[in-house]
């Protein structure tokens, strides 16, 4: 298929009920006189043609008739799989009140509830059993080219851990954003499923349960497993992008190291949080002129998000000047049983390089093992804390006001998704701190007020960065994903700041400006791997109009027939 975004003819053979039931051609009411009558869809469509316009009219005023967010859900995912073009012209015209429906945090819901909310299917599950199929089952996906790929085993779904199968709805979620957001066509897009089994007993006993019915396997099979279906990906479509998401802590890092010489991957989770995450910082300390390298930076959650965001920060602070010895010496990782130091037994490779030296601590004052979050405020005196552990509730008000003691309006962001897993609520931080504080969070919340004034919370996710990096690694078909170009990413992000440039607004552009921001970070990702030899060397105008030529935008096309 041509790309749809083109102004010439689509020419296909599908007709009648075969075109109405193929959700990327599908026009629905769309369909011209001369369309109906060319495709023998006379009668299978009530008389009046519609402009998409109108029937986005319509899908609004369905979706509003919905209480609930899953029925939301539920409902512009079934537009979705019937009429892609009209989804996303829905979706563009009300970004801001859809996108916390169609992503977090009501994705999380759709996820927990996936097996009992289940319509149709969408995109690849991929089964353990089918390991040996593998180029069979890439097969049957579409014919057509695949350019980004989002894969998850749903081991570690946001913060509501293992969903098994219900990991796809992220797979969908996320790939919708790079639709919406990025502008890669969705006929270039694939959400897969591997499906290895659950550890989630309540899925395992679930009636209604889809997936595999047995335990995760073993580390083996399953590394075994990975690996058969990127080498398949790299047969079938070996420049789709590849994006690892929600993989538990154990795989994720590993996967990522094996991989991201061998083929364009990345996890978003490390690299994409790490980018939107040193974007954000940037930006709060450029509002707050200060320098990132000047500044304590505490994490809550050492995994694999916590680790990745403090890589990149050490990475900054060395960028701005500071020794690395140095930078490293101004992290403090806490996870479930306190400051990670380099006599906490037990650390993945992944968190040695991220302790504290018990001789920098010695003269701290603490009562168990290993300093706790409120031993580390008081000690340490940080001027950011970062959320990142799933656990909701960890910041509280005694954390935060001691937080405050040591510092002048601290940076605070609470990362945590879906929302309900938050560590703290942007209204309780603004509360504890009266409002001298600059926070974002992961998942969306409404402005604050507080004495008379207004904070609008920007939402530090990772959807400010994958839709741009992927346009960007597809204009230029980067070979590889490197950490400069995820570097390119934040620094355009954070370049975007109102409140960093102007003194007002959001910490973070709004979500409605996402389109042109992303086709800024695919500009400067794209220079960014051609300096370093990972892609094409295109001069600036080419670029720019490899950028636009790749976004698509929901409009219909007219259609001409060609014979099967
Ligand atoms: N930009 C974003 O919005 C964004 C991006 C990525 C991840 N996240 C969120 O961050 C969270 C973690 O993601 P991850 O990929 O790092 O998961 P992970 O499982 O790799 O890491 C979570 C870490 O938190 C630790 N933890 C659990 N309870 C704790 C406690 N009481 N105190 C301190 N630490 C504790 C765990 O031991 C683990 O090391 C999730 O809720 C996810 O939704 C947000
Ligand atoms: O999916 C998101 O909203 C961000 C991030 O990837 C997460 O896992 O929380």
């Amino acid at each position: 298929m041509n790309s749809p975004n083109t102004k010439s003819p689509l020419y296909t053979a599908y007709a009648g009920s075969a075109l109405l039931e193929t959700p990327l051609l599908n026009k629905g009411s769309a369909f011209t006189a001369e369309e109906r009558l060319a495709f023998n869809l006379a009668g299978l469509l009530p008389p009046r043609y519609e402009t998409i316009e109108e029937q986005v009219s319509r899908a609004y005023l369905q979706y509003k008739s919905f209480d609930t967010a899953i029925n939301k859900h539920i409902y512009l995912r079934a537009i979705q799989d019937n009429n892609e073009t009209l989804f996303y012209s829905l979706l563009q015209q009300h970004l801001d009140e859809m996108l916390p429906i169609v992503y977090t945090p009501t994705v999380g819901d759709a996820c927990e509830q996936f097996s009992d909310i289940y319509r149709s299917a969408r995109g690849l599950f991929i089964s353990y059993q089918d390991r040996y199929q593998l180029d069979d089952v890439l097969r049957n996906a579409t014919k057509r080219k695949v350019k980004v790929i989002v894969i998850t085993d749903g081991e570690r779904v946001l913060g509501l851990g293992d969903q098994g199968i219900g990991g796809m709805g992220i797979s969908i979620g996320k790939l919708s954003l790079y639709t919406a957001c990025g502008g890669i066509s969705p006929a270039y897009t694939l959400p897969v499923m591997l499906d290895v089994g659950t550890n989630n007993e309540k899925l395992l006993n679930d009636p209604m349960y889809m997936g595999l019915r047995h335990k995760r396997v073993n580390q083996l099979e399953y590394d075994e497993f990975v690996d058969l279906f990127i080498k398949a990906v790299k047969r079938r479509w070996p420049e789709a992008i590849i994006q690892f998401e929600d993989f538990a802590q154990p795989n994720a890092m590993p996967l990522l190291q094996r991989y991201r010489e061998q083929v364009c991957c990345f996890n978003d989770d490390i690299q994409g949080t790490a980018a939107v995450t040193v974007g954000t910082l940037l930006a709060a300390c450029r509002s707050k002129q200060v320098k990132l390298s000047a500044q304590k930076v505490v994490f809550v959650g050492a995994g694999s998000a916590g680790c990745g965001i403090a890589e990149q920060v050490i990475s900054q602070m060395v960028a701005e000047g500071v020794s690395e010895a140095q930078a490293r010496s101004q992290i403090f990782m806490i996870d479930r049983f306190g400051l990670l130091t380099d006599s906490t037994p037990g650390l993945r490779d992944f968190q040695q390089a991220l302790v504290q030296s018990s001789t920098a601590i010695a003269d701290w004052s603490y009562s168990s093992e290993f300093p706790s979050l409120r031993d580390v405020m008081n000690c340490a005196k940080p001027g950011v804390l970062i959320g990142v552990s799933g656990q909701p509730g960890l910041f509280t008000e005694a954390v935060v006001k001691a937080m405050k003691k040591g510092c002048d309006t601290p940076i605070i962001f609470p990362l945590s998704n879906p929302s309900r897993q938050i560590e703290a609520t942007p209204e309780q931080v603004i509360n504890w701190t009266e409002g001298d504080v600059i926070i974002a969070t992961g998942s969306p919340f409404p402005a604050v007020s507080y004495a008379g004034k207004r904070y609008p919370i920007a939402q530090c996710n990772n959807s400010y960065i994958f839709p741009g990096i992927g346009l960007g690694v597809l204009a230029c078909k980067a070979r590889l994903i490197s950490d400069e170009m995820l570097g390119s990413a934040s620094k355009t992000l954070s370049e975007a700041s109102p409140l960093a440039n102007t003194g007002q607004g959001g910490l973070l552009p709004a979500f409605t400006e996402l389109a042109a921001l992303s086709k800024q970070i695919a500009f400067n990702v794209a220079k960014t791997a051609m300096q370093q030899g990972l892609a094409l060397e295109l001069a600036d105008e080419l670029l720019w109009q490899k950028i636009n030529d790749n976004f698509w935008t929901p409009q219909y096309r007219q259609y001409k027939r060609v014979s099967a």
